[in-house]
């Protein structure tokens, strides 16, 4: 189950202007750390890029100082009448246009450049975020915070980085390009370097509110995306679509997903309407400021106080820097919208683990080959951020060798237990000991690797049967005599047998050529690959849920054999099954209620003896 947490306010910007200064000063804290992962994945592309860049922010101020000089020429040789001032010209003229290709040559250059890049960076994200996975604990994914993190993570990361890395370089290039230009601008009215700047400031302000309510709506919304997503699933999953057309549940489930998704779009319409307003009024200011200044500079020509061509000059220059101080203004939002996603990303790849490692160092680790006890000291536990105690004072000894029955009903605290064993969450209360030594000191992949263990709810594997088998040992996932003798193990020689490919057969139907096979047969692969290991304790938590009862008898008399000199606990709701073992633990609520040999629970006439009869009864009937 997973845990249900109280949701977070709702985050607020800090409106005040220090605190806005203060919000962007951490945002903009992430840009070196994203530019540091960008120049790490692929350096030779950042250094091509970079240089490109800079030839084409050089590239509007010679074209629009060209243009200038062409139209100078135009107007001497029109005076002059010199067939040399018409060549000038016509050399000018296929200047211009050389500088033109050139520009086009270096945008699509730039453009593959960061395609090729996109795909190498964003890979190396995932690839950061999936072994981020692998560290984090069973905890921190039935954590639904924490699970929020990575989604939002995932959603962005691929892109991010590198979309922060190209307004970086945007906002380089620009730089160049406006100081370029402004050279160019001085020698004509130092007034319109100051009136380009000023007019976009205010564009630039609101396009980074934006920005942040943008990240704020979609990070605020995770949970529901979450929803979408699993709603989104619900209707597309194999494995749903029985229960979707029994129940009929198309259209109840196809109405919440429109109605998440109509809130998703009426938050995002908003912020687009005031994107689209705040750009028009700033446009127009922008527009007001060029059509001022070009009426000054327009009169000034027409006194014939500068030339032509610095007319022509002036208008490209203006217009360009304009163009250029938007784009920085741009970038910059655009950044800082990419930052507060890095912000999510590096959230996400911080948190912390290593909760598992040892307590001492070096780990202990008792001695290999055979089973140790297993001590359980008045265990109590709770789940993270959960008031009701799953397993209280529980008190339990497992001698070496011996098999354990657990039956409670559902909720008892069985399987909370196993991941107890596991070390998959540590007691609240008390210890768990294994040879001696506590769980604690022990490493937790020295310890998973002594127990083989089936789950409630064990996975099936979209691979091969061999694979689905072999996975229970990594280091042997290509041994097939290991495998076979797991199968034959098992009980799952037959499901191998009646395979078209046999072992090659690719299981499940989700990919081409996946050959679906029953309930019980995928059971008995995961009981299979329980066996792929040496294991001092094998756990099966209820594995015989869904496997036929003359199985069910062959595997539990082929497992006492073949689990002689193994500890065993086997959690089930048939009693025929625990009655086998050599002891049976009874919880209820969380305390182990009884303890005891079949015989002994039975003469005790309790819980156990009750609920053993009523099954009985119930087959006899
Ligand atoms: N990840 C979790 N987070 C919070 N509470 C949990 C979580 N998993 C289980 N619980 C709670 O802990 C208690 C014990 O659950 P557990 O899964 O151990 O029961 P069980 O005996 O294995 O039941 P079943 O026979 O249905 O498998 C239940 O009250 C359950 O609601």
């Amino acid at each position: 189950m997973t845990p249900r947490h109280a949701r977070p306010p709702r985050p607020t910007a800090d409106a005040s202007f220090r605190g806005r200064i203060a919000g962007a000063r951490t945002v903009f804290r992430q840009v070196p750390g994203t530019l540091r992962l960008v120049w790490d994945t692929d350096r030779r592309s950042a250094i091509a890029v970079a240089a490109l860049t800079l030839v084409s922010a050089l590239l509007p101020a010679a074209m629009a100082w060209v243009g200038k000089l062409i139209v100078d020429g135009v107007v001497a040789s029109a005076r002059s009448g010199l067939a040399a001032d018409r060549v000038r010209v016509l050399w000018l003229v296929a200047a211009e246009a050389g500088l033109m290709g050139l520009q086009l040559a270096l945008a699509r250059l730039l453009g593959m450049l960061r395609e090729l890049m996109r795909a190498g960076v964003g890979n190396v994200i995932n690839e950061r975020i999936l072994e981020k996975a692998v560290e984090l604990e069973l905890r921190h994914f039935e954590d639904a915070e924490v699970y929020d993190k990575m989604q939002n993570a995932r959603r962005e990361a691929s892109a991010r980085p590198l979309s922060l890395a190209m307004q970086a370089f945007a906002i380089g290039q620009n730089a160049v390009t406006l100081a370029a230009l402004s050279g160019l601008l001085l020698r004509l009215s130092p007034a319109s370097v100051l009136v380009i700047v000023a007019a976009s400031i205010p564009a630039f302000v609101a396009e980074a509110r934006l920005s942040a309510e943008s990240f704020r709506v979609n990070t605020w919304r995770a949970p529901e995306g979450r929803k979408l997503n699993y709603l989104e699933w619900i209707l597309t999953r194999d494995s749903h679509v029985k229960e979707v057309k029994l129940f009929g549940l198309g259209p109840l489930v196809l109405g919440r997903y429109r109605a998440l998704f109509r809130k998703f779009f009426e938050e995002d319409r908003r912020i687009a309407i005031r994107r689209m307003r705040a750009g028009v009024a700033f446009g127009l200011v922008s527009l007001a400021a060029f059509y001022g200044m070009y009426a000054l500079m327009a009169g000034r020509a027409a006194q014939g106080a500068i030339t032509l061509g610095d007319l022509t000059l002036y208008i490209a220059v203006f217009r360009q820097g304009q163009g250029a101080v938007q784009a920085i203004l741009s970038a910059m939002g655009g950044m800082y919208e990419d930052a507060l996603f890095m912000s999510n990303l590096f959230a996400f790849l911080g948190i912390p683990t290593g909760g598992e490692a040892a307590r001492v160092r070096p780990a202990l680790s008792p001695p290999r080959g055979r089973p140790g006890a297993l001590e359980l000291r008045d265990v109590s536990f709770r789940y993270p951020g959960k008031q009701e105690w799953a397993l209280r004072h529980v008190t339990l000894t497992l001698a070496p060798g011996e098999k354990l029955g657990l039956v409670g009903e559902n909720g008892a605290g069985k399987s909370t237990l196993v991941k107890l064993l596991l070390r998959l969450y540590e007691p609240t209360e008390g210890a768990i000991l294994y040879g001696g030594v506590d769980l604690r000191d022990m490493d937790p992949a020295d310890l998973r690797s002594r127990i083989g263990a089936v789950f409630q709810d064990f996975v099936r594997y979209q691979f091969t049967a061999a694979e689905n088998i072999g996975l229970g040992n990594p280091l042997h996932v290509d041994d097939r005599p290991r495998i076979e003798e797991a199968a034959r193990r098992g009980g799952a020689e037959p499901v191998i047998d009646a395979l078209p490919q046999r072992y090659d057969t690719v299981l499940g139907g989700w990919f081409e050529r996946g050959h679906e096979i029953s309930a019980g047969q995928w059971q008995k692969l995961a009981i299979a690959r329980a066996f792929m290991r040496e294991a001092e304790v094998l756990i099966l938590d209820e594995p015989t849920a869904s496997i036929d009862a003359e199985a069910e008898h062959e595997l539990f008399h082929r497992f006492q054999a073949l689990a002689a000199h193994r500890s065993a606990i086997v959690i089930s709701h048939r009693f025929s099954t625990v009655r086998i073992a050599d002891r049976i633990g009874v919880l209820h609520g969380g305390h182990l209620e009884e303890l005891g040999t079949h015989q002994e629970l039975i003469a005790r006439d309790g819980r156990y003896a009750h609920l053993f009869h009523l099954q009985a009864q119930g087959y006899l009937d």
